[in-house]
């Protein structure tokens, strides 16, 4: 009897969810896949891997215009054609709260600068964007320029080796970066290979984190608590505190003595440093565990979305010798070419070096999709109606892919973002960082950290691959991924 009526309601709530999608659907008077079942939605069109997922969703987007997707039982619209997202843009208000698959980095600590909204999220932006303040900027050259001359030196054993798998040379390298400009890396807390182990668990953390989103059925807390995954993800993301903890407190013992003149230190400040001198907003002071939580989000936003941009620009350099030769050219022209430190002067006087980045991140943005929770509800230009509490996509590798402003939109042109190119075009059709409020504020550090790297890269080596654009197999994981990895062989260049 009790079975019997469990069964009822069970069904009945099933039925009333799928009317009420369905409902929801229509009024936003945007195009669906057909064949949506109850409860599961669309998913049984996307199993298989992360690469399926995204090749899937290019194909669904060949239709031209933002599409709606039931993800499970949620109704969630993929948008990205200029009748919707300049307007959603502009009702940013609306859409402020991020969508509810980015809960599932609160595995990383309590406070999440990605999810957080109001005052942890204030006092976060605050002391942040201080450290990565154009003032401040400058303080973090050295680090970019050593690590940077280390790596080309620790590649100099692949020459005359054949093509190698570069992508665990760019971890290491970014991740060294990151820990030092973040935490001031101390070398007597870290050796290498503990660095390559704290990079694994910390990809190993994100991974989960991000295997959870592609399995509906753990989203509620109570199963995902019974899961192996959360295991696993609770292993790596403890281990990474670990250690995150104990170079806050190293470098905190470091900041206090130079404080009372007890250390001379060359360094003048990494980003934590800023934790040290500030306070939150009741008055009290950042805890460990505060700036651990705030750490990991950092490496969380900047580690693998940095490592895949400098993946991808290699292998478009490897595949379009002539845009290399370009780029080493214009190094040369410059006197670049002999030097091991790049200040942000020499950057600057590099236009199409920045134009070669730029096009990398319109064909593989590391970010290729941007979640928001609709807040208010919204009428739309094309007549629909996107309602409160449903979550709505960004699809910028589809953004960016625009055939009117990007005419042929597959192909890798760095000339796409000549300057007088750049200003007939709206600015929703780029914005790798995203866009108002809630715009990346690590840009351009990133930009820094990832053209330095290049500048050494580009002056010592010549890259090659024997891999084609054909070949490669895009993955949307956290960030824009190519399955196959980095696959390239270095020849060195003759300095002048
Ligand atoms: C090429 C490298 C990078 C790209 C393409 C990138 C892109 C993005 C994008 C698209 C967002 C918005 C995500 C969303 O709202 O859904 C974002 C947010 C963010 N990024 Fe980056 N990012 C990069 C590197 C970095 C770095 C190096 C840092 C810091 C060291 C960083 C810190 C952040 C933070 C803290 C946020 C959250 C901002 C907020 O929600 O208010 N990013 N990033």
């Amino acid at each position: 009897m009790i079975l019997s009526a469990i069964i009822i309601v069970g069904v009945l709530f099933l039925v009333l969810n799928f009317v009420q999608c369905l409902i929801t659907l229509k009024k936003s008077k945007l195009p669906a896949l057909p064949v949506v079942l109850p409860l599961l939605g669309h998913t049984h069109y996307f199993i298989g891997s992360t690469h399926v997922f995204f090749e899937k969703l290019k194909d669904i987007a060949k239709i031209g215009s933002s599409f709606g997707l039931f993800i499970g039982p949620f109704f969630t619209p993929f948008l990205y054609d200029l009748n919707i997202v300049p307007h959603l843009i502009k009702s940013e208000n609306h859409i402020q709260k991020k969508a509810q698959q980015y809960n599932f980095l609160r595995a990383l600590g309590k406070r999440q600068i990605f999810v957080e909204t109001g005052v942890p999220y204030k006092e976060s932006k605050r002391v942040l964007l201080h450290a990565v303040s154009h003032a401040n900027l400058r303080e973090y050259f050295t680090s970019f320029n050593t690590i940077a001359q280390n790596f080309v030196d620790d590649l100099r054993s692949k020459v005359g080796g054949g093509e190698f798998n570069m992508e665990v040379e760019l971890y290491f390298c970014i991740v060294s970066v990151l820990l030092d400009t973040i935490m001031g890396l101390d070398a007597t807390i870290m050796s290498r290979d503990e660095i390559v182990l704290y990079a694994k668990e910390f990809t190993d953390s994100i991974t989960h984190i991000f295997n959870r989103g592609f399995r509906i059925w753990l989203y509620p807390d109570f199963f995902y608590k019974f899961s192996s995954l959360y295991k696993m993800c609770n292993k790596s993301v403890a281990h990474t505190r670990k250690i995150t903890g104990k170079l806050i407190i190293k470098r905190k013992q470091k900041f206090e003595a130079f404080k009372r003149n007890e250390e001379n230190t060359t360094r003048t400040s990494v980003f934590i440093d800023k934790y040290f001198e500030s306070k939150k907003d009741d008055g009290s002071e950042f805890s460990v565990e505060d700036i651990t939580d705030d750490v990991l989000s950092l490496m969380g936003a900047g580690f693998e979305t940095t490592v895949s941009s400098l993946g991808f620009i290699i292998m478009m350099l490897a595949i379009n010798q002539d845009i290399q030769e370009k780029a080493f050219n214009e190094l040369k022209e410059k006197q670049k070419n002999n030097k091991r430190y790049f200040t942000t002067e020499d950057l600057n006087e590099l236009p199409y070096l920045d134009q070669v980045i730029q096009e990398t991140w319109r064909l593989y943005p590391p970010i290729a999709f941007m979640g928001r929770q609709v807040t208010k509800d919204i009428d739309l230009p094309n007549g629909g109606h996107l309602k409160k509490g449903i979550d709505i996509w960004f699809f910028l590798a589809m953004l960016h892919r625009n055939p009117k402003y990007y005419p042929e939109p597959e192909i890798f042109n760095p000339d796409n973002f000549l300057p007088e190119r750049v200003k007939e075009r709206p600015p929703e059709v780029f914005m790798p960082f995203g866009f108002g409020t809630r715009k990346c504020f690590g840009n351009i550090f990133a930009k820094l950290v990832i053209k330095t790297t290049l500048c050494h890269l580009v002056t010592n080596y010549q890259f090659h691959t024997t891999t084609t654009v054909k070949d490669f197999r895009l993955a949307f994981e956290f960030a824009m991924k190519n399955k196959i990895g980095v696959p390239v062989s270095i020849k060195p260049r003759e300095k002048i």
